[in-house]
Order: structure tokens, then C-alpha cells, then sequence
């Protein structure tokens, strides 16, 4: 299937690099060769019909509206207003000319929405926990974040993002850099810090991110339709291994017709 009517800022070409290489369980500097000769074929599959999940979780207002804003809108709102339980946002993409979608939930970090947010956690492809590097506080709870969202999912791709980067000296940023990805490394995610406002690593982060989903959708789909053609070949072996107990089994009775 080949990708139609995407806008020229949501078309993906080449692998984009991560935040910093030594934050990240993701060492794949490029597309699977598989799925390059899959896209490039137009042998995809169902990935351009799917859509995969991404949740977003963190403290009450670390940023993670703004952050969806800014990818998906380019705007900043500097007034905070909480999400009530959670929201939504499709975004489509063009990844090496081949559909995919992408559904981003952006859950409420306040406490009394927690069981209504956390009902949407199921089955995420991807988990983003994000924190504030202007409030070292919001560091201690990603453990907890990260554990509670991936726990109904098989899996997932797992980021640990820094907001607010404008509103701290560089000195600052890299002393919570530092604890983050500490924890990051622990958990099996990789780091990245941005900013909503400046939009500094906002497009590289969501495109690293999209990318790693696509390049894992597309891989899941060629396993699956592999092993689907597996089970047909073991049906036509069964079925060619009876017509000769068959064939066996007719020329034993003539002999013994004879
Ligand atoms: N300076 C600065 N402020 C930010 C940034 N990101 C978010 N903010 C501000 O931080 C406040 C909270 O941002 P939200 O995006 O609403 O936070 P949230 O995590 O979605 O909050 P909940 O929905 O309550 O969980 C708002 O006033 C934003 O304007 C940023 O990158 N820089």
C-alpha cells in the first residue's frame, strides 16, 4: 500500500538518530533490511490498514499535553489546563512511502483520573514517561509511571522524556539528564530531553519514536504472515501426505484384489 495525501512534514525517509546513543537499548542505526525490501516492494502487509497505540504518562503538569501540541499542532499554550481522565490525537505518516498511523493518548497525571487513565494503557505499542528537568521531584516517580503503563502491554518501545529543557541552565539540565538516564537505563527506555515551547527535539524525538513503532510493526506483520504461510505449506504437506497413504493404502488393496 502505498502512502497518499500525507503533508510533507509527516514523511519519514531516512532513521532518525537518537538523543544521545548511549541512552538508548535501541542500537539500530537504519530501517531492518527487511522492512526497507518490504516497503520497498509494497509488501507490507496490514501495517498501513492498523493503528498502533502510543500512551503518554508522568506527573500532574510535567507537559505532556504540550508536548502533543507542539508535534501535532506546533502550538504552545503557556496557561495549564489539566486533562481530565484522557485524550487523543491520530496522526499519519509516510514512513519510506508506506502508510502508518499513529494514535497518541495523552493521559492526565493527576491522581483522582488514575483509574480512568490507566484502563487506556492496554496493549500500547509505544509508553513515553515524562518528567520536568525544571522539577527534579518528577524523577523519582518514572519508575512507577513506566512500570504501571507497560504491565498490559506485550513489549512496547519505551521513552523517558525531559521536558521544559528552556527553563533550565545547561548545568542544570545535565545534572537531571544524568539521574534520568540512570533510571531510563534501568527500566530498559531511552532518553531524550526537549522542549515544548522552543520545540527544540520535539520533531526528532516524535519521529525516533514513530519510526522504532513502524520498523517493529512492519517486522510483526512479516513474522506473522511468514508463519500464516508456514501453516498453509504444512497443510499442503499434510494434504500431500495423505493422498500417499492413500495411494499406499489403494495399491495394498489391489494387491491384495490380485
Ligand atoms: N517553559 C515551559 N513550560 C512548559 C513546557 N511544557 C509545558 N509547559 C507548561 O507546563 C504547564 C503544564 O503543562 P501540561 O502540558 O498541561 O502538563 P500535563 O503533564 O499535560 O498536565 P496534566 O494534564 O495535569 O497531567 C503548562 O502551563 C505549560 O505551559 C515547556 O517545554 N517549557
Amino acid at each position: 500500500m502505498m502512502a497518499q495525501n500525507v503533508p510533507t512534514n509527516r514523511i519519514i525517509t531516512d532513521f532518525p538518530a537518537p538523543y544521545d546513543a548511549d541512552a538508548s537499548p535501541y542500537k539500530k542505526l537504519n530501517f531492518h533490511p527487511k522492512v526497507k525490501t518490504a516497503c520497498s516492494e509494497n509488501k507490507t502487509g496490514c501495517v498501513g490498514l492498523k493503528i498502533c497505540k502510543a500512551v503518554l504518562v508522568g506527573d500532574v503538569a510535567v507537559g505532556k499535553t504540550s508536548l502533543v501540541n507542539r508535534f501535532c499542532h506546533d502550538v504552545f499554550d503557556r496557561d495549564y489546563k489539566a486533562t481530565i481522565g484522557v485524550d487523543f490525537e491520530i496522526e499519519k505518516f509516510s514512513i519510506l512511502n508506506t502508510p502508518f498511523t499513529l494514535q497518541i493518548w495523552d493521559t492526565a497525571g493527576q491522581e483522582r483520573f488514575k483509574s480512568i487513565a490507566s484502563s487506556y494503557y492496554r496493549g500500547a505499542h509505544v509508553v513515553i514517561v515524562v518528567f520536568d528537568l525544571s522539577e527534579e521531584g518528577t524523577i523519582s516517580s518514572i519508575s512507577r509511571w513506566m512500570e504501571d503503563a507497560t504491565a498490559t502491554s506485550t513489549n512496547p518501545l519505551k521513552f523517558v522524556v525531559g521536558t521544559k529543557k528552556d527553563l533550565v541552565s545547561q548545568a542544570a539540565c545535565r545534572a537531571a539528564e544524568d539521574r534520568a538516564k540512570e533510571v531510563a537505563q534501568s527500566l530498559g527506555a531511552e532518553y531524550w530531553s526537549l522542549s515544548a515551547k522552543t520545540g527544540e527535539n520535539v520533531k526528532s524525538f516524535s519521529f525516533r519514536c514513530v519510526s522504532l513503532t513502524f520498523d517493529a510493526a512492519v517486522l510483526r506483520e512479516l513474522e506473522s504472515s511468514g508463519q500464516a504461510s508456514q501453516k498453509q505449506i504444512g497443510a499442503i504437506k499434510i494434504e500431500k501426505s495423505d493422498n500417499l497413504y492413500d495411494r499406499k493404502r489403494k495399491m495394498k488393496l489391489d494387491c491384495c484384489k490380485t
